[in-house]
């Protein structure tokens, strides 16, 4: 029978409403592969959800509480990981990731990012008078981080996460 070449572990990465959590959860389905969120993952073992950590202990804290879940998840196999937007921005998720398996950036423009997020309160980094503003400051930052570990950019943008994670399918198999 032929062998299917899809990488055990894959990787996803890009900024806030690119569809990590949701394409990576549809990808997983059609792969067989068990999928984590690292933002899920925290929650479920803090027992509290990731406001409440950026409240109490601030984003050094939720960093730290990241990079140790992105530690231990990247070890494992079969696996779709969808990361949180800002987990670029720690070098030792970036060697996990860039090491451990095939890293994926999903690509959206900031204006469709912001239609995605504009509702949620979920994400305390957009809690702010100006959302437009922080998104575009956090992609100047966090692009050259993203492309620095991707194997693939793959654009998430237009079309349902469905036809995106066929889309991502597709491009693997073809790898
Ligand atoms: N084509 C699409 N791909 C992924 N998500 C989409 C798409 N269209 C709309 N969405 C919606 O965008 C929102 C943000 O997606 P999410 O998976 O939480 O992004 P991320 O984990 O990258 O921040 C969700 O409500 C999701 O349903
Ligand atoms: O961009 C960021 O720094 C963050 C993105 C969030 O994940 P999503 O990218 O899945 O929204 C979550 O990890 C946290 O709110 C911080
Ligand atoms: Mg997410």
């Amino acid at each position: 029978m032929a062998q299917r070449r899809i990488p055990s572990r894959i990787f996803l990465v890009g900024p806030m409403g690119a569809g990590k959590t949701t394409i990576g959860r549809e990808l997983a389905s059609r792969l067989g592969f068990r999928f984590v969120d690292s933002d899920s993952e925290i929650e479920r073992k803090t027992g509290v959800s990731i406001p409440w950590i950026f409240d109490i202990e601030g984003e050094q804290g939720f960093r730290q509480r990241e990079a140790a879940v992105i530690d231990q998840l990247t070890q494992q196999e079969h696996l779709v990981l969808a990361t949180g937007g800002g987990a670029v921005t720690t070098p030792s998720n970036r060697d996990a990731l860039s090491a451990r398996g095939i890293v994926i950036y999903l690509f959206t423009p900031v204006q469709v990012q912001l239609q995605r997020t504009r509702h949620d309160t979920n994400r305390p980094l957009l809690q702010s008078s100006n959302p437009r503003q922080r998104l575009e400051e956090l992609m100047q930052q966090r692009d050259p981080l993203y492309r620095q570990i991707a194997d693939l950019v793959i654009e998430s943008s237009s079309g349902r996460a469905r036809g995106v994670a066929k889309r991502i399918e597709a491009t693997l198999e073809k790898e």
